[in-house]
């Protein structure tokens, strides 16, 4: 049997990885450690024989960077690069650019896991006038007011990211392309849990590296088979 073999990768490091806040649609910068993540798996692919005819990314600049990295060490910068906010980061409502551990003072332990990795719990929402809110950014201004996030649960994640998937990268995987998605935590978490029907209590046990190439191998009819970061 012919394996497909699809490229999935979290960014590498961002700025607010380093200093432990939460991120989600916020737009920061990968960390040095991020932008060496980034090159040594370029090095990693490229050392494995992977090459691309198309990248799917996120609207965000730590995975658009993490992409541009890779591709410049592959020499592959003239492919075609879809950016889509159906592949962002889960927003994180109102805890986004707080500190992970700071808020332990005011939250539970237990609470805060929830938000982080349960599928079902949504972090407390964004207010519409609070300037972290997406509609004040100009990179959605397509979207409609149902589609621009206060604070996304996994759950909500998955139901853009699916779709997205299955609607957009799925054919170009049966149309034969060879394609890399570069993302995030939560938007491969909810991938993930699709492809390897994960249920909603197990998924809060899966977490991705920043910056390692996972490798989604799938039949030559597109079941999926398994996966493993690339050593
Ligand atoms: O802050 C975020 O956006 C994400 C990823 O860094 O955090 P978490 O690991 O809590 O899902």
């Amino acid at each position: 049997m012919n394996k497909i073999k699809v490229i999935f990768m979290r960014h590498g490091e961002s700025e607010w990885n380093q200093s432990n806040q939460f991120t989600g649609w916020q737009d920061v910068l990968l960390s040095k450690k991020g932008i060496q993540e980034a090159q040594i798996a370029g090095k990693l692919l490229k050392k494995n024989g992977f090459f691309f005819d198309y990248a799917y990314t996120s609207m965000l600049s730590r995975a658009i960077y993490t992409l541009w990295y890779i591709l410049k060490i592959l020499k592959e910068t003239w492919i075609p690069i879809k950016k889509s906010w159906q592949l962002n980061e889960r927003h994180y409502g109102a805890l986004e650019g707080l500190n992970k551990k700071k808020i332990r003072s005011i939250y539970s332990k237990e609470q805060i896991q929830l938000w982080r990795r349960s599928f079902l719990h949504t972090p407390p929402a964004l207010d519409i006038k609070d300037t972290r809110y997406p509609g004040y950014d100009r990179r959605y201004i397509t979207l409609n007011k149902n589609e621009l996030p206060v604070s996304e649960s996994l759950e909500n994640t998955y139901n853009r990211v699916i779709p997205y998937w299955k609607n957009v990268i799925l054919p170009t995987i049966k149309d034969k392309k060879k394609i890399i998605v570069v993302a995030h935590g939560n938007s491969l978490r909810a991938l993930i849990k699709y492809l390897n029907n994960i249920n909603n209590d197990n998924i809060i046990n899966l977490n991705i590296s920043t910056g390692a190439p996972i490798v989604y191998e799938f039949s030559d009819t597109l079941c999926p088979l398994n996966y493993y970061y690339l050593k």
